[in-house]
Protein backbone atom coordinates (compact mmCIF):
# COMPACT_ATOMS: atom_id res chain seq x y z
CA UNK A 1 0.00 0.00 0.00
CA UNK A 2 3.06 2.09 0.31
CA UNK A 3 6.11 2.70 -1.51
CA UNK A 4 9.60 0.96 0.25
CA UNK A 5 11.21 2.98 2.40
CA UNK A 6 8.14 5.33 3.02
CA UNK A 7 9.43 6.21 6.61
CA UNK A 8 13.04 5.69 5.94
CA UNK A 9 15.38 8.21 8.42
CA UNK A 10 12.26 9.15 10.75
CA UNK A 11 12.39 8.32 14.70
CA UNK A 12 9.37 7.63 15.58
CA UNK A 13 8.63 7.63 19.42
CA UNK A 14 5.53 6.00 20.52
CA UNK A 15 3.99 6.23 24.55
CA UNK A 16 2.34 2.26 25.26
CA UNK A 17 3.88 0.89 21.87
CA UNK A 18 4.45 -2.73 23.40
CA UNK A 19 0.55 -3.81 22.95
CA UNK A 20 -1.96 -3.80 20.91
CA UNK A 21 -2.72 -0.36 18.91
CA UNK A 22 0.84 1.27 19.26
CA UNK A 23 2.24 -2.24 18.38
CA UNK A 24 0.18 -2.44 15.11
CA UNK A 25 1.64 1.10 14.40
CA UNK A 26 5.52 -0.02 15.61
CA UNK A 27 5.19 -2.73 13.43
CA UNK A 28 3.92 -0.72 10.69
CA UNK A 29 6.44 1.84 11.02
CA UNK A 30 9.51 -0.35 11.57
CA UNK A 31 8.39 -1.96 8.18
CA UNK A 32 8.53 0.88 6.07
CA UNK A 33 12.46 2.07 7.26
CA UNK A 34 11.46 4.31 10.54
CA UNK A 35 13.66 3.82 13.57
CA UNK A 36 11.29 3.11 17.12
CA UNK A 37 10.97 3.99 20.70
CA UNK A 38 8.67 2.44 22.45
CA UNK A 39 7.30 3.15 26.09
CA UNK A 40 5.57 1.51 28.93
CA UNK A 41 5.74 0.87 32.03
CA UNK A 42 5.96 -3.16 31.93
CA UNK A 43 9.94 -3.90 30.77
CA UNK A 44 9.10 -7.11 29.82
CA UNK A 45 6.21 -6.78 28.09
CA UNK A 46 8.39 -3.87 25.71
CA UNK A 47 11.55 -5.77 25.29
CA UNK A 48 9.82 -8.54 23.77
CA UNK A 49 7.60 -6.46 21.02
CA UNK A 50 11.17 -4.62 20.43
CA UNK A 51 12.68 -7.60 19.88
CA UNK A 52 10.07 -9.05 17.37
CA UNK A 53 9.68 -5.71 15.70
CA UNK A 54 13.81 -5.73 15.18
CA UNK A 55 14.03 -9.08 13.92
CA UNK A 56 11.16 -9.12 11.84
CA UNK A 57 11.78 -5.96 10.04
CA UNK A 58 15.47 -5.30 11.05
CA UNK A 59 14.34 -1.61 12.06
CA UNK A 60 16.53 -0.28 15.20
CA UNK A 61 14.47 -0.34 18.41
CA UNK A 62 14.71 1.10 21.21
CA UNK A 63 12.38 -0.02 24.20
CA UNK A 64 12.48 2.44 27.29
CA UNK A 65 10.41 2.13 30.50
CA UNK A 66 8.38 4.76 31.20
CA UNK A 67 5.40 5.64 33.13
CA UNK A 68 4.13 8.96 31.26
CA UNK A 69 2.20 9.70 34.71
CA UNK A 70 5.29 11.07 36.06
CA UNK A 71 6.62 14.15 34.65
CA UNK A 72 10.38 13.33 35.63
CA UNK A 73 9.72 9.75 34.19
CA UNK A 74 8.91 11.42 30.90
CA UNK A 75 11.57 13.83 30.69
CA UNK A 76 14.20 11.14 31.07
CA UNK A 77 12.49 9.03 28.77
CA UNK A 78 12.85 12.10 25.93
CA UNK A 79 16.53 12.53 26.76
CA UNK A 80 17.25 8.95 26.34
CA UNK A 81 15.42 8.62 23.34
CA UNK A 82 17.34 12.03 22.08
CA UNK A 83 20.64 10.32 22.97
CA UNK A 84 20.07 7.97 20.33
CA UNK A 85 18.95 10.41 17.72
CA UNK A 86 16.31 13.60 17.49
CA UNK A 87 13.18 11.97 17.74
CA UNK A 88 10.79 13.24 14.70
CA UNK A 89 7.35 12.07 15.94
CA UNK A 90 5.64 11.21 18.59
CA UNK A 91 2.62 8.99 19.16
CA UNK A 92 0.32 9.42 21.88
CA UNK A 93 -1.32 6.18 22.13
CA UNK A 94 -0.70 4.91 25.62
CA UNK A 95 -4.33 5.60 27.42
CA UNK A 96 -6.52 4.12 30.23
CA UNK A 97 -10.11 3.28 30.22
CA UNK A 98 -12.49 2.42 33.32
CA UNK A 99 -16.23 0.69 32.15
CA UNK A 100 -18.47 2.48 35.30
CA UNK A 101 -21.29 4.47 36.40
CA UNK A 102 -20.23 7.79 37.05
CA UNK A 103 -21.88 8.11 40.54
CA UNK A 104 -19.93 5.33 41.36
CA UNK A 105 -16.54 6.78 40.85
CA UNK A 106 -14.10 8.46 43.36
CA UNK A 107 -11.77 10.94 42.81
CA UNK A 108 -8.97 8.63 42.47
CA UNK A 109 -11.04 6.81 40.16
CA UNK A 110 -11.06 9.97 38.23
CA UNK A 111 -7.51 10.91 38.53
CA UNK A 112 -6.28 7.58 37.94
CA UNK A 113 -7.63 7.72 34.25
CA UNK A 114 -6.84 11.53 33.83
CA UNK A 115 -3.69 10.82 34.73
CA UNK A 116 -2.42 8.80 31.69
CA UNK A 117 -4.49 9.62 29.16
CA UNK A 118 -4.79 13.43 29.48
CA UNK A 119 -1.59 14.59 31.69
CA UNK A 120 0.46 12.15 30.02
CA UNK A 121 -0.50 12.82 27.05
CA UNK A 122 0.38 16.75 27.49
CA UNK A 123 3.73 15.80 29.26
CA UNK A 124 5.06 14.00 26.21
CA UNK A 125 3.73 16.64 24.22
CA UNK A 126 5.49 19.31 25.79
CA UNK A 127 8.38 17.34 26.12
CA UNK A 128 8.73 16.35 22.48
CA UNK A 129 7.87 20.06 21.45
CA UNK A 130 10.13 21.72 23.56
CA UNK A 131 13.59 19.89 21.86
CA UNK A 132 12.00 20.22 18.72
CA UNK A 133 12.17 24.22 19.28
CA UNK A 134 15.50 24.37 20.96
CA UNK A 135 16.82 22.59 18.21
CA UNK A 136 15.30 24.09 15.45
CA UNK A 137 13.63 21.04 13.80
CA UNK A 138 10.50 19.99 12.74
CA UNK A 139 8.39 17.65 14.17
CA UNK A 140 4.75 15.90 14.45
CA UNK A 141 2.56 14.56 16.93
CA UNK A 142 -0.19 11.99 16.33
CA UNK A 143 -2.66 11.49 19.07
CA UNK A 144 -4.85 8.35 19.83
CA UNK A 145 -8.40 9.66 21.09
CA UNK A 146 -12.01 8.28 20.09
CA UNK A 147 -15.08 9.42 18.56
CA UNK A 148 -16.54 9.91 21.94
CA UNK A 149 -14.11 13.31 21.56
CA UNK A 150 -17.30 13.93 18.99
CA UNK A 151 -20.32 12.18 20.83
CA UNK A 152 -19.83 12.53 24.33
CA UNK A 153 -20.13 9.10 25.73
CA UNK A 154 -21.43 7.60 29.07
CA UNK A 155 -19.92 4.85 31.63
CA UNK A 156 -16.38 6.09 30.43
CA UNK A 157 -16.52 9.50 31.39
CA UNK A 158 -13.00 9.82 32.45
CA UNK A 159 -11.91 8.79 29.23
CA UNK A 160 -13.96 11.15 27.49
CA UNK A 161 -12.88 14.03 29.53
CA UNK A 162 -9.12 13.17 28.48
CA UNK A 163 -9.76 12.31 24.81
CA UNK A 164 -11.76 15.66 24.49
CA UNK A 165 -8.54 17.61 26.49
CA UNK A 166 -6.01 15.99 24.06
CA UNK A 167 -7.99 16.78 21.35
CA UNK A 168 -8.35 21.20 22.35
CA UNK A 169 -4.56 20.55 22.61
CA UNK A 170 -4.11 19.17 19.30
CA UNK A 171 -6.02 21.96 17.60
CA UNK A 172 -4.44 24.38 19.75
CA UNK A 173 -1.01 23.97 19.41
CA UNK A 174 -1.89 22.73 15.95
CA UNK A 175 -1.84 27.23 15.67
CA UNK A 176 0.58 27.74 18.17
CA UNK A 177 3.38 25.85 17.06
CA UNK A 178 2.95 26.09 13.29
CA UNK A 179 5.50 28.93 12.75
CA UNK A 180 7.78 26.23 14.46
CA UNK A 181 7.07 23.58 11.81
CA UNK A 182 5.57 21.30 14.35
CA UNK A 183 2.33 19.43 12.81
CA UNK A 184 -0.34 17.90 15.01
CA UNK A 185 -2.97 15.97 13.91
CA UNK A 186 -5.10 12.71 15.78
CA UNK A 187 -7.36 9.61 14.96
CA UNK A 188 -10.26 9.07 16.52
CA UNK A 189 -10.72 5.02 16.35
CA UNK A 190 -14.74 3.41 16.85
CA UNK A 191 -14.14 -0.35 18.38
CA UNK A 192 -11.03 -2.12 17.47
CA UNK A 193 -10.87 -5.57 19.61
CA UNK A 194 -7.41 -5.31 21.10
CA UNK A 195 -6.11 -7.60 24.07
CA UNK A 196 -5.90 -4.24 26.59
CA UNK A 197 -9.85 -3.67 25.03
CA UNK A 198 -11.01 -7.10 26.21
CA UNK A 199 -9.47 -6.58 29.08
CA UNK A 200 -11.39 -3.16 29.98
CA UNK A 201 -13.98 -2.46 27.85
CA UNK A 202 -15.21 -6.03 26.98
CA UNK A 203 -14.97 -8.12 30.25
CA UNK A 204 -17.97 -9.92 31.52
CA UNK A 205 -19.72 -9.56 27.83
CA UNK A 206 -17.87 -12.63 26.34
CA UNK A 207 -19.46 -14.88 24.16
CA UNK A 208 -21.23 -11.66 22.88
CA UNK A 209 -20.92 -11.19 18.87
CA UNK A 210 -17.32 -9.60 18.35
CA UNK A 211 -18.56 -7.51 15.44
CA UNK A 212 -21.42 -5.72 17.13
CA UNK A 213 -23.89 -3.80 14.60
CA UNK A 214 -22.73 -0.59 15.76
CA UNK A 215 -21.82 0.49 12.92
CA UNK A 216 -22.15 0.96 9.13
CA UNK A 217 -19.93 -1.98 8.05
CA UNK A 218 -21.49 -4.07 10.74
CA UNK A 219 -17.95 -4.80 11.50
CA UNK A 220 -15.22 -4.00 14.64
CA UNK A 221 -11.80 -2.18 13.14
CA UNK A 222 -8.83 -3.99 12.48
CA UNK A 223 -4.89 -2.56 13.87
CA UNK A 224 -3.55 -2.75 10.82
CA UNK A 225 -6.44 -0.46 9.40
CA UNK A 226 -5.07 2.17 12.20
CA UNK A 227 -1.82 1.56 11.80
CA UNK A 228 -2.23 2.53 8.07
CA UNK A 229 -4.15 5.80 8.89
CA UNK A 230 -1.24 6.49 10.94
CA UNK A 231 1.09 6.22 8.58
CA UNK A 232 -0.01 8.42 6.14
CA UNK A 233 -0.86 10.96 8.81
CA UNK A 234 2.87 10.76 10.01
CA UNK A 235 4.22 11.00 6.19
CA UNK A 236 4.98 13.63 3.88
CA UNK A 237 1.57 13.23 1.84
CA UNK A 238 -0.17 14.72 5.26
CA UNK A 239 2.03 17.54 5.57
CA UNK A 240 -0.83 19.68 4.47
CA UNK A 241 -2.76 18.44 7.28
CA UNK A 242 -2.99 20.07 10.62
CA UNK A 243 -5.02 20.29 13.80
CA UNK A 244 -7.32 17.89 12.24
CA UNK A 245 -8.86 14.58 14.34
CA UNK A 246 -9.63 11.56 11.26
CA UNK A 247 -12.29 9.31 12.36
CA UNK A 248 -11.76 5.85 11.76
CA UNK A 249 -15.18 3.92 12.95
CA UNK A 250 -16.80 2.64 10.18
CA UNK A 251 -19.57 5.29 10.49
CA UNK A 252 -20.11 4.58 14.05
CA UNK A 253 -20.32 8.10 15.50
CA UNK A 254 -23.00 8.84 12.95
CA UNK A 255 -25.48 6.18 14.64
CA UNK A 256 -24.53 5.96 17.82
CA UNK A 257 -21.79 6.68 20.54
CA UNK A 258 -21.02 3.06 21.37
CA UNK A 259 -22.76 2.62 24.65
CA UNK A 260 -26.19 3.15 23.93
CA UNK A 261 -26.90 -0.77 25.27
CA UNK A 262 -25.49 0.06 28.60
CA UNK A 263 -28.55 2.24 29.22
CA UNK A 264 -30.60 -0.86 29.48
CA UNK A 265 -28.44 -2.50 31.56
CA UNK A 266 -29.60 -3.33 35.41
CA UNK A 267 -28.50 -2.65 38.50
CA UNK A 268 -27.70 -6.44 39.42
CA UNK A 269 -25.51 -6.25 35.92
CA UNK A 270 -23.69 -3.14 37.18
CA UNK A 271 -22.63 -4.79 40.18
CA UNK A 272 -21.17 -7.72 38.93
CA UNK A 273 -19.30 -4.97 36.79
CA UNK A 274 -18.39 -3.57 39.63
CA UNK A 275 -17.03 -6.66 41.37
CA UNK A 276 -14.81 -7.69 38.28
CA UNK A 277 -12.52 -5.03 38.73
C1 LIG B 1 -18.56 -0.07 26.17
C2 LIG B 1 -17.79 1.15 25.81
C3 LIG B 1 -17.28 1.15 24.42
C4 LIG B 1 -16.32 2.24 24.28
C5 LIG B 1 -15.14 1.93 23.50
C6 LIG B 1 -13.91 2.27 24.28
C7 LIG B 1 -12.75 2.41 23.43
C8 LIG B 1 -11.52 2.60 24.24
C9 LIG B 1 -10.81 1.57 24.51
C10 LIG B 1 -9.59 1.69 25.29
O1 LIG B 1 -9.15 2.67 25.80
S1 LIG B 1 -8.81 0.22 25.35
C11 LIG B 1 -7.38 0.56 26.35
C12 LIG B 1 -7.58 0.07 27.71
N1 LIG B 1 -6.31 -0.04 28.36
C13 LIG B 1 -6.11 0.40 29.58
O2 LIG B 1 -6.95 0.95 30.28
C14 LIG B 1 -4.71 0.14 30.10
C15 LIG B 1 -4.27 1.17 31.08
N2 LIG B 1 -5.02 1.11 32.34
C16 LIG B 1 -4.39 1.04 33.54
O3 LIG B 1 -3.21 1.02 33.60
C17 LIG B 1 -5.20 0.99 34.76
O4 LIG B 1 -6.51 0.57 34.49
C18 LIG B 1 -5.22 2.34 35.54
C19 LIG B 1 -5.99 3.40 34.78
C20 LIG B 1 -3.83 2.87 35.83
C21 LIG B 1 -5.91 2.09 36.84
O5 LIG B 1 -5.17 1.16 37.52
P1 LIG B 1 -5.84 0.27 38.64
O6 LIG B 1 -7.01 -0.44 38.07
O7 LIG B 1 -4.74 -0.54 39.21
O8 LIG B 1 -6.39 1.32 39.57
P2 LIG B 1 -6.02 1.61 41.03
O9 LIG B 1 -4.79 2.45 41.09
O10 LIG B 1 -6.07 0.34 41.78
O11 LIG B 1 -7.31 2.41 41.43
C22 LIG B 1 -7.43 3.78 41.23
C23 LIG B 1 -8.86 4.16 41.62
O12 LIG B 1 -9.71 3.74 40.56
C24 LIG B 1 -10.75 2.91 41.06
N3 LIG B 1 -11.14 1.94 40.04
C25 LIG B 1 -10.37 1.00 39.48
N4 LIG B 1 -11.09 0.31 38.57
C26 LIG B 1 -12.32 0.85 38.56
C27 LIG B 1 -13.51 0.54 37.84
N5 LIG B 1 -13.55 -0.41 36.91
N6 LIG B 1 -14.61 1.26 38.11
C28 LIG B 1 -14.59 2.26 39.02
N7 LIG B 1 -13.48 2.59 39.74
C29 LIG B 1 -12.37 1.89 39.51
C30 LIG B 1 -10.13 2.27 42.27
O13 LIG B 1 -11.14 1.79 43.14
C31 LIG B 1 -9.32 3.39 42.86
O14 LIG B 1 -10.15 4.29 43.56
P3 LIG B 1 -10.25 4.26 45.17
O15 LIG B 1 -10.99 3.00 45.48
O16 LIG B 1 -8.85 4.27 45.70
O17 LIG B 1 -11.02 5.48 45.50
N1 LIG C 1 -8.98 -0.54 21.16
C1 LIG C 1 -9.97 0.34 20.93
O1 LIG C 1 -11.10 -0.02 20.54
C2 LIG C 1 -9.73 1.79 21.10
C3 LIG C 1 -8.57 2.28 21.64
N2 LIG C 1 -8.41 3.62 21.78
C4 LIG C 1 -7.18 4.15 22.33
O2 LIG C 1 -6.07 3.53 21.72
C5 LIG C 1 -4.98 3.51 22.63
C6 LIG C 1 -4.39 2.11 22.70
O3 LIG C 1 -5.36 1.22 23.19
P1 LIG C 1 -5.25 -0.37 23.02
O4 LIG C 1 -4.07 -0.72 22.21
O5 LIG C 1 -6.58 -0.83 22.58
O6 LIG C 1 -5.08 -0.88 24.53
P2 LIG C 1 -3.79 -1.28 25.42
O7 LIG C 1 -4.33 -1.52 26.78
O8 LIG C 1 -3.03 -2.35 24.74
O9 LIG C 1 -2.93 0.06 25.36
C7 LIG C 1 -2.51 0.78 26.41
C8 LIG C 1 -1.00 0.87 26.34
O10 LIG C 1 -0.62 2.00 27.10
C9 LIG C 1 0.41 1.63 28.00
N3 LIG C 1 0.24 2.45 29.20
C10 LIG C 1 -0.85 2.53 30.01
N4 LIG C 1 -0.62 3.36 31.03
C11 LIG C 1 0.63 3.85 30.85
C12 LIG C 1 1.43 4.75 31.57
N5 LIG C 1 0.97 5.33 32.69
N6 LIG C 1 2.67 5.02 31.12
C13 LIG C 1 3.14 4.44 29.98
N7 LIG C 1 2.42 3.58 29.26
C14 LIG C 1 1.18 3.28 29.68
C15 LIG C 1 0.20 0.17 28.28
O11 LIG C 1 1.43 -0.47 28.64
P3 LIG C 1 1.82 -0.76 30.18
O12 LIG C 1 0.60 -1.36 30.81
O13 LIG C 1 2.99 -1.67 30.07
O14 LIG C 1 2.19 0.56 30.74
C16 LIG C 1 -0.29 -0.32 26.93
O15 LIG C 1 0.81 -0.67 26.12
C17 LIG C 1 -5.52 4.03 23.96
O16 LIG C 1 -5.24 5.38 24.12
C18 LIG C 1 -7.02 3.83 23.80
O17 LIG C 1 -7.77 4.72 24.61
C19 LIG C 1 -9.37 4.52 21.42
C20 LIG C 1 -10.53 4.08 20.90
C21 LIG C 1 -10.81 2.68 20.69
Amino acid sequence: MFADGLLAGKRILITGGGTGLGAAMAERFAGLGASLVLCGRREEVLRETGERIAAATGARVDAIRCDIRDPADVDALFDAAWAGGPVDSLVNNAGAIFVARSEHLSHRAFDAVLATSLHGSIYCTLAAGKRWIAAGRPGSVLSILSTAAITGRGFTVPTVVSKTGVLAMTKSLAVEWASKRIRLVAIAPGTIPTAGFMAKVAAGREGEPEAPGDNTLERPGRPDELADLATYLLSPAADYINGEMVVLDGGRHLRNSGVEDLLKRSDAEWEAQRARR
